[in-house]
């Protein structure tokens, strides 16, 4: 397990992360979710070694981590940093021989990984001559030429067709399947959800929610109730504290709490058939909405968008 305890950083006297703690689990796929700027890139460059944290500690397997145990760790940079002029194949082999590899490992390696990132027919090619989207793939080949431990991409995902998202998928889902920690950043919501197995939500350098994704959507948000009736539902509108999303003859969308929604469906039921009654979770973007709408109004800092502040009992809650 990667854990984060209390990580502090500031730049130029402005800090940016406040006591970072988070972890994340071998064999699964953590999501790390903020707006622009919410502090992603320098948490995941702290947890790498390329940047120092001002205070606090990052652990693999309960030890701090340490450049020798770094060794082990893949990166993907959001500024991806490979050579646009060299071939796609030479450019991996050279990466896995400054891994410690032989010429014919490091080139079975480029190969294997090519073929798995659907390149092998690009291996040839200068970088620079694939497509964005292809070049992303060989970043992501890059950062698993020495089959890391530890995986850490920062925004893997962004410019990718839906294609390439599977693809890319499968290759992380078979490293976390291997036993690695893989940790990738996104701002794409939907695409998170869809792809990871737990999540870490973060906003102004603090940690504003993290869990399971299922466990997040019990936990945050509210609660939506879909009721399909045989006869009109219009009467749902006027039980106390119920809240409409979308109403249309026997279908009716709405917000409630648990006991409400109870009585809400008591009551269809002694009216007539009841078609469909259907607990709707929140999605990961309607609890993005929901933990940055319950922060703090006294942390605003007017320089940051509202999205990324933070709030004293979302902390008590991550701290739980
Ligand atoms: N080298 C730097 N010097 C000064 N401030 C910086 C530096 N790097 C980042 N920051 C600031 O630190 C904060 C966090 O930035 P960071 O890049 O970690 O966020 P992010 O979540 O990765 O954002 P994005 O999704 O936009 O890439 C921002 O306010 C940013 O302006």
């Amino acid at each position: 397990m990667l854990e984060l305890d209390s990580v502090c950083r500031s730049y130029s006297g402005r800090q940016v992360l406040h006591d970072v703690s988070f972890s994340a689990r071998r064999g699964r796929l953590t999501g790390f979710v903020g707006g622009n700027g919410a502090g992603k890139t320098t948490t995941m460059r702290i947890t790498l070694g390329v940047l120092d944290a001002d205070s606090g500690t990052v652990r693999l397997d309960g030890t701090p981590v340490s450049p020798a145990s770094r060794v082990r760790f893949g990166y993907m940079p959001e500024e991806r940093g490979l050579y646009p002029k060299m071939r796609v194949a030479e450019q991996l082999s050279y990466l896995a021989r400054l891994h410690g590899f032989d010429r014919h490992e490091a080139r079975r390696r480029a190969e294997a990984l090519l073929a798995r990132l659907d390149l092998s027919e690009r291996g040839d090619d200068p970088l620079e001559s694939l497509s964005l989207g292809n070049q992303q793939r060989v970043q992501i080949a890059a950062a698993l030429i020495h089959d890391p431990d530890v995986l850490i991409l920062d925004e893997p995902f962004s410019g990718l067709d839906p294609m390439a998202v599977e693809v890319v998928l499968s290759v992380l889902t078979e490293q976390a399947e291997a036993g690695a920690v893989v940790l990738f950043s996104s701002h794409q919501l939907d695409v998170v959800e869809r792809l990871c197995d737990d999540l870490v939500i973060i906003g102004a350098g603090r940690i504003l929610a993290e869990g399971g994704r299922e466990e997040l959507r019990e936990r945050h948000g509210t609660r939506r109730y879909e009721l399909v009736t045989e006869d009109d539902a219009g009467w749902v509108r006027d039980v106390p504290d119920v809240e409409i999303d979308e109403s249309a003859a026997g279908r009716v969308l709405f917000r409630a709490g648990a006991e409400t929604a109870q009585q809400v469906l008591q009551r269809a039921a002694q009216q007539g058939p009841v078609l469909r009654f259907t607990p709707l979770l929140p999605s990961l973007s309607e609890i993005f909405k929901d933990v940055a709408a319950q922060v703090d109004a006294t942390q605003v800092d007017a320089t940051e968008p509202r999205t990324e502040q933070s709030t004293h009992h979302l902390e008590k809650e991550v701290a739980r």
